[in-house]
């Protein structure tokens, strides 16, 4: 087995991963696995200018592939960014391969400080990549996947940056056959294969978290839907223990003269109103209130620990709340009218439901913007 075979394996592997992404995933700009199919491409194109190197223009090629696999190790730091949902450092992305490439050309005459120079750079930038990886990894195994991986190839390359600097005889240049570079190179072989399988697993965890995000919020106000409000709000009271507590409150809310809005307005506006509804009760709730979009303008409220006085409070500031953004937004106040009740312990949600859409009925014809309760919760 020699080194250039070697080399010609990883360039063709890293290409052909890389298509297979692009084919089988297909080219999303911005998305982690683009920037992961930069790095594999950027893997390909500096092993294939090193190989050139050995062939013709020795400076300018094996420098501009140092440049191509430094720029290559930054491709890895952008996919991790970016699947972690972390700020890019675009400036240290682009500075490091740059430097780089101008350090190699200064230090090429010497070929073990060139070679101690490119490993040593390379290999912090994917340990680099590699800690962001690791840190705070918990039970994400796509991220000890591609970690570990990364980790194990970086400090082969350390290491040798440590041979070529200490015993430079002994480690002439990375295509001797020195049993470091053919570890080395099985190695980077293997850790590309695992990347691109714990990126794609990572892509897959992505894909399923937006479903159930899509499946349980309400598109238009961010809201929870009301398919996923019943089913928490049935939890939350422990329908089968009945262990609402007594100061658990349910509230429905209704905006007044929607229709209205819509037809002397436009939907848009409607769909604004809804919109900034759907802030005012996010903004103004705890977080440990559940609030969700019931079905068109109507929105429900499941409240803990609420005391009258609370309630009363929090009550005025919805309605003063919503009219004064939408007034300051839209150029036009809107209220709601509101039914509220206090559940009571083994009552079923339908049940409470069914009481607070009564209270809220009554809101409407006692003139609306203004709420309702016949059991002491105001
Ligand atoms: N813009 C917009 N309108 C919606 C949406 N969902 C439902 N609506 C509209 O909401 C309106 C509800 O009208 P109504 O049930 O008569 O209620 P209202 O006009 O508010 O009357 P009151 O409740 O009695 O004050 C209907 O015109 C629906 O088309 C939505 O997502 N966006």
């Amino acid at each position: 087995m020699d080194v250039i075979t070697l080399l010609v394996a990883v360039l063709v592997n890293a290409l052909l991963m890389s298509l297979a992404l692009a084919v089988g995933v297909g080219i999303r700009a911005r998305s982690g696995l683009q920037a992961w199919q930069f790095m594999l491409l950027g893997q390909a194109a500096g092993f294939g200018l090193l190989i050139a190197a050995k062939q013709t223009l020795p400076v300018l090629l094996a420098t501009l592939g140092v440049m191509v696999l430094s720029a290559s190790a930054s491709a890895m730091t952008l996919t991790v960014c970016r699947f972690l949902g972390q700020p890019v450092p675009r400036r240290w992305l682009c500075v490091v391969p740059l430097t780089l490439g101008a350090a190699h050309w200064a230090a090429l005459p010497d070929q073990p400080l060139a070679t101690v120079v490119t490993n040593l750079t390379i290999s912090l930038q994917i340990l680099w990549a590699s800690g962001l990886l690791l840190r705070g990894a918990g039970q994400v195994r796509w991220r000890w996947l591609c970690g570990v991986a990364a980790a194990a190839n970086a400090l082969l390359m350390l290491g040798r940056a440590v041979l070529a600097w200490g015993w430079p005889e002994a480690y002439p240049r990375f295509t001797a056959p020195h049993p470091l570079n053919l570890t080395h190179l099985m190695l980077l072989n293997a850790s590309l294969v695992l990347g691109t399988m714990g990126f794609l697993l990572a892509h897959r965890d992505a894909a399923e978290q937006a479903l159930v995000r899509l499946a349980s919020l309400d598109t238009l106000t961010g809201l929870l839907n009301r398919r996923e409000w019943m089913s928490r709000a049935g939890r939350a009271l422990g329908v089968a223990g009945g262990a609402a507590d007594d100061a658990t409150v349910l509230m429905m809310l209704d905006l007044d003269h929607f229709k209205q809005i819509n037809d002397q307005r436009g939907h848009p506006a409607g769909d604004e109103v809804l919109k900034l509804t759907g802030e005012v009760l996010r903004g103004e709730l705890r977080a440990s209130d559940l609030v969700g979009r019931y079905g068109g303008e109507e929105f429900c409220l499941l409240l803990r620990h609420s005391d009258p006085d609370a309630f009363g409070r929090l009550d005025m500031r919805l309605h003063q709340t919503l009219r004064r953004r939408c007034e300051a937004s839209l150029g036009f106040a809107v209220d709601f009218s509101a039914g509220v009740v206090r559940v009571q312990p083994g009552e079923a949600l339908a049940a409470a439901i069914a009481r607070a859409d009564d209270q809220l009925y009554r809101a409407k014809h006692a003139g609306r913007g203004r709420t309702c309760s016949d059991d002491g919760v105001l």
